[in-house]
């Protein structure tokens, strides 16, 4: 097989993985998980306080974090991300509780205004994850790059958080593929250095 086909073979199978497993997420989420989800990831943030924290705000049927987000509002700047534009890596703008919010691309809404900061510790909305620290996302590969600029310059922490139905048992690995250092969910935490 040539380089080219590996490719569109990869991504083929990216995308149908993406297909079955959001099915999967949309069931999750019409469960309510969220709150006890963001009380696990609250639970987690606290040994990092006062660090820059990225969350998200989140569309479809991406588990919401936005509790914990408020929590560590309180105790430390938290910030969101912006997209800059296709091919390039996500910025960051500090989010409080309350703070005016205009639509983004693809639905996500974004401060209004606000400082543009640098996190230390993100934590990254996924379609799909593995025990392995795995991370599938809507194709766009912004927070691989992402992840890959913040980590050339100093140690960030990824945290994947999702509904406990998002889990696959392997995903592909391809070289540009960022590493979740955790991931989240309802039920609990899941490290994958620890190898299980
Ligand atoms: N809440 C949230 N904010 C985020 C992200 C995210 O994944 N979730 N992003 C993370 O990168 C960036 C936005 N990137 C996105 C890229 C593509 C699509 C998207 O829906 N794309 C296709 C569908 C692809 C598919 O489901 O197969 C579409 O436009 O229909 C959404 C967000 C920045 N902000
Ligand atoms: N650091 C990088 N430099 C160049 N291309 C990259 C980089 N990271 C990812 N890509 C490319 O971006 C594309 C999408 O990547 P991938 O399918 O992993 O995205 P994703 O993780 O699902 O999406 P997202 O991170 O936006 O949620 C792939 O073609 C990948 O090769």
């Amino acid at each position: 097989m040539d380089e080219q086909t590996a490719l569109r073979d990869l991504s083929e199978q990216k995308a149908a993985i993406r297909k079955v497993v959001c099915a999967r997420r949309r069931e999750a989420h019409q469960q309510r998980l969220d709150a006890m989800a963001a009380a696990h990831l609250l639970e987690m943030l606290r040994a990092h306080a006062g660090k820059i924290l990225a969350g998200y705000m989140p569309i479809r049927s991406e588990t919401d974090p936005r509790a914990a987000l408020r929590a560590m509002a309180a105790r430390g700047p938290v910030v969101v991300p912006v997209i800059q534009g296709d091919g390039l890596p996500l910025i960051f703008r500090q989010w409080s509780p309350g703070c005016e919010m205009i639509d983004g691309p693809f639905g996500a809404l974004v401060p209004a205004e606000g400082d543009f900061l640098e996190p230390q510790v993100l934590v990254v909305p996924l379609v799909a994850f593995d025990r392995r620290g795995n991370r599938l996302g809507y194709g766009g590969g912004f927070y691989d790059r992402t992840l890959a600029a913040l980590r050339s310059r100093k140690p960030v922490k990824a945290i994947g958080f999702a509904y406990a139905a998002q889990e696959e048992e392997t995903l592909p690995e391809e070289p540009t593929d960022q590493k979740l250092d955790l991931i989240v969910t309802e039920e609990g935490v899941i490290d994958p250095a620890a190898g299980a």
